[in-house]
């Protein structure tokens, strides 16, 4: 599709960010980032030149088939564990069984089905996107099913211990449900009828998404909020309506960008004609702006590509966020109860709400008055809300180009700031009297709507909308209310590290266990057929069946995930704990410590990662 692309910032998104740095450690779960790098590129495939010997090499068969060869085997396995250095005894009852118990006993609602097999659903993720190679997938995906994901633990007093010590592993379900959620977000993609009607490709952009409805098409599932039941309900305008803040029809898109992969918004101003060629420039003035309290610029380019003048102005995509209209103007849908009734959701806002508010948008507007700029969108609608409290001003540059003049009065900018103040204290007075449901047109009307909070707050928004403030003053006038935001946001910060934390553990468990299946039941290497069965493989081997294979008295699968955590971690540790492994037939049994296990696992993997 064309696009005559005048483009307003030095370039479009930068080029994919270096790989993680590699992290320093003994760890037995380190030794895969040791060997990414050459890991990275494998794939399962036969030598290139078989020997004609290695040719006729007995071919994999699964376990079952193997019976007569595993009892064979006993002898080797033995002397295998001796000359791994490790004491054997024999006739010691087992609680390893046979593989073809794996994952017998695991109830069908544990296993994510529709998630997992649906493999045309997670195809679309493989789909290269580079400048060199790109094929748009307009493929639909399952919905994930976020019970299966984050369980939802109302009794904790009342859970097993099992599952306790589930929970203190894993991320808090709700945190994990809503990271999901963001996460599905940007794999969405437009359903078939419309993405005829949308360009394919529009300058470096690719799988357009509208993010608003109109009538004749709703919002993809994944993007709906779940606390919004309707996409096109919570906004001022639908898509393409007339926007009540730039007067022109305007439209929002998600979509990917070819250089970097990333999702971005596209914000297209529909039949603007630009001009002149300096107004666009401008963007590059807000480019240069990154503070966390604005949605960032990243450039603005004219297209015909819709068969009209538009102009598109692309920032960050923030998924699943509202705007400060959708959360505090509209009436929001019945929400269950602890008891699953449906009940109204609750309309007051807390006072330190507002004060957050007040103090992050203070804090913003102050930057962008120092850049000699004026963000003119202080308005419910273009406020985005992107998590707990946290917000942040969209659409920064469009009324810049879209009100453009050559011979701007030197004032207009000092004008535009101290309007941007006064929309300040507008804009929080409107949330705070939606909250107590009342409408102010006098000061006493004001006061009565204002009734429930503080006088100082209503002294600042008084203050505010009468013009009293630069951002610098309110900023000084509310410092103590910055002292207790700070407060919260370093609480905060403390939380998700706590959470991350966690997830820090996951990921190295993740390592071992990828670890440990490199080595298992590999089907030939370096030409020998029973590498995974014998020498320090067949430790690694009775290990894993004593972790993944167990039953208990009465020969039922051990699905506690406490046992398989337990022994992962002290493995990664390298404990000295003695324990037994017993082989499946029951004739061999090896004491060993976890430190012998996984200096046979680790010598294992090496030998892979050598060859
Ligand atoms: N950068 C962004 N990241 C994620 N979502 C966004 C972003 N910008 C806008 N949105 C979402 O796009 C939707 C439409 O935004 P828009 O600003 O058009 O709202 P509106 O109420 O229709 O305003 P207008 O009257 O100006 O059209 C909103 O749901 C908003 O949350």
């Amino acid at each position: 599709m064309p696009t005559d692309s005048k483009r307003g910032a030095a370039d479009a998104p930068s080029a994919p960010a270096a790989a993680p740095a590699h992290t320093e450690g003994t760890s037995l779960s380190n030794l895969l980032s040791s060997t990414n790098a050459s890991l990275a590129n494998i794939s399962f495939q036969p030598r290139a030149a078989l020997s004609t010997k290695v040719a006729e090499a007995p071919v994999f068969v699964p376990r079952e088939a193997q019976e007569a060869s595993v009892q064979a085997s006993s002898v080797a396995h033995a002397s295998a564990g001796a000359a791994a250095g490790i004491s054997s005894v024999a006739g010691v009852p087992h609680v390893a069984r046979g593989s073809s118990h794996a994952l017998g006993g695991v109830p069908s609602q544990m296993l994510p089905s529709a998630t997992f097999s649906s493999a045309a659903g997670y195809e679309q993720y493989d789909a290269p996107y580079g400048p060199a190679s790109y094929e748009p997938d307009r493929r639909s995906r399952q919905p994930l099913q976020y019970h299966l994901y984050a369980p939802p633990q109302p009794h904790v007093s009342n859970l097993h211990p099992s599952h306790l010590a589930t929970m203190a592993f894993f991320m808090d379900p709700a945190l994990s449900e809503e990271l999901q959620r963001k996460h599905e977000a940007l794999y969405a993609v437009t359903e078939p009828s419309l993405s005829e009607q949308l360009p394919e490709m529009l300058h470096v952009y690719h799988s357009l998404v509208p993010l608003e409805a109109t009538a004749a098409h709703g919002v993809p599932q994944s993007l709906q909020n779940p606390r919004f039941s309707g996409g096109a309900r919570a906004l001022t305008g639908a898509c393409g309506d007339p926007s009540r803040t730039f007067g022109y029809n305007s439209h929002v898109y998600k979509a990917t960008c070819v250089l970097d992969g990333k999702c971005y918004v596209l914000r297209r101003i529909a039949g603007f004609h630009l001009q002149h060629e300096a107004a666009i420039g401008l963007v590059e003035r807000w480019r240069k702006i990154r503070n966390p309290g604005i949605v960032a610029v990243r450039e603005a380019f004219t297209t015909r590509a819709f068969g009209d003048h538009s102009i598109v102005f692309v920032y960050d995509y923030h998924p699943h966020a509202t705007t400060l209209y959708m959360e505090h103007l509209t009436v929001k849908p019945l929400r269950p109860d602890r008891r699953g009734r449906l009940v109204a959701a609750a309309t007051h806002i807390p006072e330190r709400v507002l004060w957050s508010y007040i103090c992050q948008m203070a804090s913003v507007l102050r930057v962008i008055h120092r850049a000699g700029l004026a963000a003119c969108t202080i308005d419910a609608s273009k406020v985005l809300y992107t998590g707990q409290n946290r917000v942040r001003i969209n659409c920064c540059g469009i009324f810049d180009v879209l009100t453009y003049t050559a011979d701007e009065a030197p004032d207009v900018v000092q004008q535009r700031q101290r309007d941007d103040m006064r929309a300040l204290g507008s804009l929080v007075e409107i949330i705070a009297r939606s909250s107590n449901g009342a409408a102010a047109r006098t000061d006493i009307a004001r006061q009565v709507a204002l009734r429930g909070f503080s006088e100082g707050l209503a002294d600042i928004l008084h203050e505010l909308t009468e013009g009293e403030h630069t951002a610098d003053s309110l900023l000084v006038r509310v410092a103590p209310r910055l002292a207790d935001e700070l407060g919260a946001s370093l609480n905060y910060a403390d939380l998700l590290e706590a959470s991350l934390m966690r997830e820090l553990e996951n990921a190295r468990l993740v390592r071992l266990l990828c670890t440990l299946n490199f080595v298992n039941e590999r089907p030939e290497f370096e030409q020998d057929a029973r590498w995974s069965e014998t020498g320090d493989r067949y430790v690694a081997k009775l290990f894993r069946d004593m972790v993944f294979h167990a039953v208990d008295e009465h020969g039922r699968p051990v699905l506690d995930m406490s046992h398989v955590l337990m022994h992962l971690n002290k493995l990664d540790a390298g404990s000295q704990e003695r324990f037994m492994l017993t082989s499946r037939d029951e004739q061999t049994c090896l004491l060993v410590t976890y430190a012998e296990v996984r200096r046979c696992i680790e010598a294992s993997a090496a030998e892979l990662a050598h060859a």
